[in-house]
């Protein structure tokens, strides 16, 4: 078996190959771009090969930044494409593909990479845990109305006014440039949002509102007509969808949902990839408004260097934790101090004796703070030596604000 990058020349080799995987056959070009697999970058393509030199396996990577707790921006690779032909699987092709993968990503200088699963029992072996959630949350428009906010501005004054801002109903296709640009300012502040890069926008590769795909955006622009938000949606048989919304604040967001809300012709709105916890439910008028659907992982997280993904992160909360740390696919095994002072840390090898013993798979799930240690100490999984160490852990790993991803590659 050898494992190899792609050449230009092998593009669609790699193409076919992947799409006799899944089972699905390569679509056919359209005008306007919209293939899911032409932001592929050729030379992060891996083919397996037989020793007679048959393509059987897929393996590649696009290059994103990934948002961190404390909106530090890290580079990540996303892995991606990964199949095996029927004819092959349960052979170890998967397994050498992913050894060669990860040694690659970690001499690229990588701290992390990420992927979405189509399996979720497929990747946890290989040190990739769960670490964002995302919901769907489907709303009857006769239930939908919003509470007015019951906070004041300061004690006896009124409670904030109406949005000062404007929302106008654009096509997709003629409003790229502004999705492409709020999307990028709400991902840097965003812990666990991924980048789009241009080329994705530009090539309108993979899911709405990126791809050609016909959508209607509402486009919330601020007091001063700068943009500020979207919400991608499209609507049928009476059900408005919508795709993602994307606000750089909570009150461009309120605004994006009042206006979904208030869509005539319509019996009921979902929102499509709400992260758990989403203020939208505390929103309405009635709390049970909002049916919640489709709750699932989204983004994995993998470590390919401890210390450094670590110290690369935000923490909020002063403190010690020892962390034992295994890594059974890589043969790996490491101890680490974690010193948090002044909300940065320091991660180096200690013998001390541990708080947290770990799999490296279950460091993912906590890392960007939307998992808490707690739950994998009470799942079994986190072995927590004494009785304060399960709650030390959660305090430090909480993020500024929950993770949240809904870049779909
Ligand atoms: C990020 C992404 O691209 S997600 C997309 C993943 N791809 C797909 O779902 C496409 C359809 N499936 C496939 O192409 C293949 O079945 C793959 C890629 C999932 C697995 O490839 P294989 O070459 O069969 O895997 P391989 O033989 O190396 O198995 C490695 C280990 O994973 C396990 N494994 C493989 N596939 C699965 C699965 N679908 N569910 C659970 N375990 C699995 C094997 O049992 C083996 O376990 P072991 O190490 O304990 O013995």
């Amino acid at each position: 078996m050898e494992i190899r990058p792609t050449t230009d020349d092998e593009l669609g080799v790699f193409v076919d190959t992947m799409h006799a995987a899944f089972g699905q056959f390569p679509e056919t070009p359209v005008e306007g771009g919209g293939l899911w697999w032409s932001a592929l970058e050729t030379d992060r393509c891996l083919l397996a090969l037989t020793a007679d030199g048959r393509p059987v396996g897929t393996a590649a990577a696009y290059s994103f930044e990934l948002t961190l707790p404390g909106q530090t921006l890290v580079p990540v690779s996303g892995v991606t494409a990964v199949g095996v032909l029927p004819s092959h699987r349960r052979q170890g092709v998967l397994n050498a593909m992913m050894r060669h993968q990860l040694a690659g990503l970690r001499a690229r200088g990588e701290a992390l990479s990420v992927l979405l699963c189509s399996e979720a029992s497929i990747y946890g072996r290989f040190g990739y845990g769960p670490a964002t959630y995302t919901q769907r949350l489907t709303v009857p428009r006769h239930r939908g109305s919003l509470a007015p906010p019951r906070a004041r501005e300061a004690a006896g004054a009124a409670a904030p006014g109406p949005d000062n801002g404007s929302v106008e109903v654009r096509r997709r296709a003629e409003c790229g440039e502004i999705l492409e640009e709020v999307y990028d300012r709400y991902r840097r502040a965003q812990p666990g949002a991924l980048s789009r890069p241009h080329r994705w926008w530009a090539l309108r590769a993979g899911q709405p509102p990126i791809s050609p795909a016909p959508r209607y955006v509402a486009v919330h622009r601020d007091a001063g007509g700068v943009p500020d938000g979207y919400a991608s949606y499209s609507i049928e048989s009476g059900t408005l969808t919508v795709d993602e919304t994307i606000a750089t604040d909570a009150a461009a967001f309120t605004a994006l949902a009042r206006f979904v809300l208030g869509h005539d012709l319509v019996s009921q709105v979902v929102f499509q990839h709400v992260p758990p916890g989403h203020p939208l439910r505390w929103q309405f008028a009635d709390f049970r408004a909002g049916e919640v659907g489709g709750d699932m992982d989204w983004l994995w997280v993998r470590l390919l260097d401890v210390p450094r993904a670590l110290t690369a992160r935000g923490w909020f909360t002063d403190g010690e934790l020892v962390l034992d740390v295994d890594d059974p696919f890589l043969g790996e095994h490491g101890r680490y101090l974690l010193t948090v002072r002044d909300s940065k840390a320091d991660c180096v090898p200690t013998d001390r004796e541990p708080d947290l013993s770990l799999d490296v798979r279950d460091l993912g799930s906590v890392y960007l703070g939307g998992t808490a240690p707690s739950t994998l100490v009470r799942a079994g999984h986190i072995r927590a030596h004494h009785p304060g160490a399960a709650a030390l852990a959660d305090t430090l790993f909480r993020a500024d604000r929950p993770p949240h991803c809904l870049h779909w590659f």
